[in-house]
């Protein structure tokens, strides 16, 4: 599976040209991308990178990438990320790394966006992977139930857990926000989702992103598949 992560990455590679702005994801497969850029500034590419998440700005300094911020830039011309899942409009379910926000605000700000992942992320309809759900933790009781208000009113329902770590503690996001994955098994209309959730207050981002990545590069035993955006 991580050869795979290694093979999309790679593919996502040849798509970045010297000068480039670029967004850099989190997850294990962007970190393949990281590791593989960073061979290639060090044989002097010259780009530069906005991370989205602490971990991948500790990944991408490790690698020698230069580093900005969307303070000092505008635009960006290319994110490349992993996904928890892809369904064949190419939307997508992020976060399970939990940093689906600056991912989100990071992918709006680029004129393309590549999603790479090994092909056991693309599904006929998202949901099967918990939705993310990043929320301010004053009022979580409030807004779950807003949340599932939004639910209801998309036609569908399940279990929100809120994330622990591997301490057992509280998920806590780069942030300082929570995370309230949601179990849905099978999202009908994700467009729709995604601005019922984007309307709830203390919602800070959910996991839904929706007509933002142009192509997906997916690594599977029979090869690579892209497929682009239509
Ligand atoms: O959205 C993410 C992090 O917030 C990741 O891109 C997603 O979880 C996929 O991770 P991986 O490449 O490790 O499977």
């Amino acid at each position: 599976m991580d050869e795979l992560k290694r093979q999309a990455a790679a593919r996502a590679l040849e798509h970045v040209r010297d000068g480039m702005k670029l967004g850099l994801g989190t997850g294990s497969t962007a970190k393949h991308f990281v590791e593989l850029l960073g061979e290639r500034v060090r044989a002097g590419l010259d780009v530069i990178g906005v991370p989205t998440s602490e971990a991948t700005r500790d990944d991408a300094l490790r690698c020698g990438i230069r580093l900005t911020t969307l303070d000092d830039i505008d635009r960006l011309d290319l994110t490349v990320d992993g996904a928890d899942e892809i369904d064949p409009a190419l939307n997508l379910i992020k976060g399970g790394g939990g940093a689906l926000l600056r991912e989100k605000i990071v992918a709006t700000a680029s004129d393309r966006m590549i999603v790479i992942a090994d092909d056991s992320k693309w599904v006929e309809a998202l949901g099967r992977f918990p939705l993310p759900v990043e929320v301010v933790p004053f009022g979580l009781k409030a807004t779950q139930r807003a949340i599932a208000r939004a639910f209801a009113e998309s036609g569908v329902s399940g279990q929100m857990v809120l994330r622990k770590g591997k301490d057992g503690h509280v998920f806590v996001t780069d942030g300082g926000h929570w995370i309230v994955d949601a179990h849905l098994g099978r999202i009908i209309d994700a467009p729709r989702l995604a601005g019922l959730l984007a309307a709830i207050p203390g919602v800070v981002e959910h996991g839904l992103f929706i007509g933002l990545a142009g192509m997906a590069v997916l690594a599977g035993a029979d090869g690579i598949r892209v497929v682009e955006r239509r």
